[in-house]
């Protein structure tokens, strides 16, 4: 039995509504501020208060781990770099952290499964490791059910805190050389794809690596799937083609969907974690919004399942929360657009 949690409440329905009125109401011709207007009383309904207050808190979290299928040569990169953007999270100096920092956000990396000993790392980064490493999926079950099921329980633990620590809008980035194979390889097996449906370059290889990255997939796949293509539980879905640190994604996002927060979702790791929450834990995506839309394939399958239009389209493709952070500008825009702007009616002459 797969190990389904209980069915989301969604955001509120009514303040929904009320924020559509006031938006059509605001000083501008009707449906002008285009997808604002969509985040803005998404927002709304998120919080349950129209106007939605003005977003304060955001914080992001990196979930870290490392992944079998690097030996098969599917990146563009080698392994290490994983254990040293840990560092350079810490340090503040990684892609979304520089964005973090100019939208007042904070990031919390966390070593979920790095092939390196990153316990001398300064503050709590190891405090949630459960594996060196997850499996070849090619080969083998990227991890066993039990450790899939701890590593979603750790992800709702490592969403709790930040709830807890007052978030307003949660970011959920990932750090994992490899870790683009995984994550086409699980939109895949939710979806019912084949592997040259979900492909993509990840960190930009080239055609050699890319005919070894569709081998690599293909075989996980057939080693899997259903007649249909699918894994249709999604535990073994992580266990058998996903990794620790990815099924840590996925609890961390049923979590904040369970207390009520919303998520900025980054590209197709994000995307694919969030393809399996609203399998764990149906309706959950009600409470995410795709921040950007990355160049892979996988994430705009993943996107149209979902039923994500992403805010921001730069051909932006690091991960790391990044394309989620670098819409933050716009979510507060539609909050204070929804605040601040007259209403027509106060202006025109009655
Ligand atoms: C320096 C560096 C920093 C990164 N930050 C995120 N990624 C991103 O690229 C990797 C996924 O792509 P693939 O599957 O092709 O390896 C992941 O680590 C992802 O988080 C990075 C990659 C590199 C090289
Ligand atoms: O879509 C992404 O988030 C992505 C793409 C390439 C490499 N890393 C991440």
């Amino acid at each position: 039995m797969p190990t389904q949690t209980s069915t989301i409440t969604p955001p509120d329905e009514r303040t929904h509504a009320a924020a559509l009125e006031r938006l059509d109401g605001l000083a501008k011709p009707l449906g002008s501020l285009g997808r604002l207007e969509q985040v803005g009383a998404w927002l709304a309904a998120c919080q349950g208060v129209c106007p939605p207050d003005p977003i304060e808190r955001v914080r992001a979290v990196v979930l870290a781990g490392d992944h079998g299928v690097t030996d098969s040569g599917v990146s563009a990169y080698p392994k290490d770099v994983t254990a040293a953007m840990v560092h350079a999270f810490v340090a503040g100096v990684a892609g979304v952290s520089v964005l973090a920092r100019q939208h007042g956000a904070t990031v919390r990396v966390l070593d979920i499964g790095v092939d390196a000993d990153l316990s001398s790392a300064p503050g709590d980064v190891t405090a949630h490791k459960l594996t060196r490493s997850s499996g070849p999926i090619d080969v083998t079950d990227a991890i066993s059910r039990d450790l899939a099921e701890r590593a979603i329980a750790v992800g709702a633990e490592i969403a709790d805190a930040e709830v807890d620590a007052g978030a307003q809008l949660l970011v959920l980035g990932d750090m994992g050389i490899g870790n683009t194979t995984p994550s086409a390889a699980l939109i895949a097996s939710s979806l019912g794809l084949e592997a040259d449906a979900v492909i993509g370059r990840g960190t930009g290889i080239d055609d050699a690596a890319r005919a070894r990255k569709l081998d690599v997939l293909a075989r996980a796949l057939a080693r899997v799937c259903d007649e249909d293509r699918r894994v249709a539980d999604p535990v073994a879905r992580l266990a058998a083609l996903g990794s620790a640190d990815l099924a840590a994604g996925a609890g961390f996002l049923v979590q904040a969907a369970r207390r009520g927060v919303p998520v900025l979702l980054d590209g197709v790791i994000a995307c694919a974690e969030a393809l399996v929450a609203a399998d764990l834990a149906p309706g959950a995506q009600a409470w995410f919004v795709a921040g950007h839309r990355s160049p892979e394939p996988a994430q705009a399958h993943a996107l149209a399942a979902l039923g994500l239009e992403p805010i921001l389209d730069l051909g932006m493709r690091l991960g790391e929360g990044s394309g989620a952070m670098a819409a933050v500008p716009l979510v507060r825009s539609a909050a204070l657009l929804m605040r601040e702007m007259a209403l027509l009616a106060d202006l025109v002459a009655p």
